[in-house]
């Protein structure tokens, strides 16, 4: 049997698997029918809670195609709950293929993690060529483009409900600008501390919320002057804070819940050499 644990943050949904003690040994394909929401179990990102001997554990985030992302926002927020949960300490951290973040509990369902400096030249995002990030020409767009640990493009639109995502997002998810992919941001900017935005997230697609989209966002408006350094980010699932704060890093706050624990059996996983 697989065990597991069900997490949302703002609506964006993780099946979120323990190795600390025991590997799982999971193929990526039983992890993309895990995610799938018709066949297993669903979810935006399968998380994988290793052992790390500097923090309190290794965390690696798979997107339900299989694909694996050096960060995930609201995931990390996810398992700051479920971590200080387990240690009784509020104050926690998680080593991530981006780096050590730092994260913190703040009361029942309430996580913040610093997802650290954005990167915001070319070859950090990264994108196919030179170019300044600040103004990137997608097929007639004009998008801001950062890394948060994984890449991302916001779009500056008058109302983020009326793009057609389903159609534009996997156009721009894949472009030839992207090399690694990136997740799509489309931002409207409602005052000068607020932002409504939908998310086409790489390898999940069309998400409730993205966190380190919403750090995206909030990067690229403030480094466009559209808002300050701090802004809430409204998201079809429910609204997260982000702060660039001062030490140049980006706050990441909003809600965390566990959903349901359960169990898989092995036997109803693909097989994984058919996959
Ligand atoms: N849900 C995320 C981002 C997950 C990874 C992303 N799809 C990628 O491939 O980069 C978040 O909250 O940041």
């Amino acid at each position: 049997m697989i065990a597991f644990t069900k997490m949302q943050g703002a609506g964006n949904d993780f099946v979120v698997i323990d190795e600390r003690g025991v590997p799982s040994g999971l193929q990526p394909a039983q992890l993309a029918w895990i995610a799938n929401r018709r066949l297993g179990v669903g979810c935006d990102q399968v998380i994988l809670l290793q052992h790390d001997g500097e923090t309190d554990a290794f965390v690696r985030f798979l997107n339900g195609d299989g694909t694996e992302s050096g960060a995930c926002g609201n995931g990390s927020r996810c398992i700051a709950s479920l971590l200080a949960d387990e240690t009784g300490r509020d104050a926690v951290s998680m080593r991530t293929q981006a780096g050590i973040l730092a994260a913190q509990r703040l009361g029942p369902g309430r996580a913040r993690v610093d997802l650290g400096a954005p990167r915001l030249d070319w070859q950090s995002v990264p994108l196919a060529e030179a170019q300044d990030t600040l103004h990137v020409a997608l097929d007639g767009m004009d998008a801001a483009c950062c890394s948060m640990g994984n890449p991302h493009a916001t779009l500056f639109i008058d109302d983020a409900d009326a793009i057609d995502i389903a159609t534009v997002g996997p156009l721009l998810e894949w472009h030839g600008m992207f090399p690694h992919g990136a997740n799509i941001g489309f931002a409207q900017v409602l005052s000068a501390s607020a932002l409504r935005l939908r998310v086409w997230e790489r390898g999940a697609g069309l998400t409730l919320a993205c966190g380190s989209g919403a750090c995206a966002a909030l990067v690229n408006a403030h480094r466009r002057g559209l808002v300050g350094r701090r802004a809430t980010i409204e998201m079809p699932g429910g609204v997260l804070e982000v702060e660039w704060d001062a030490a140049g890093s980006v706050q990441l706050c909003g809600p965390t819940a566990t959903v349901f624990t359960g169990t898989i059996p092995r036997a109803a996983l693909p097989h994984a050499s058919l996959s």
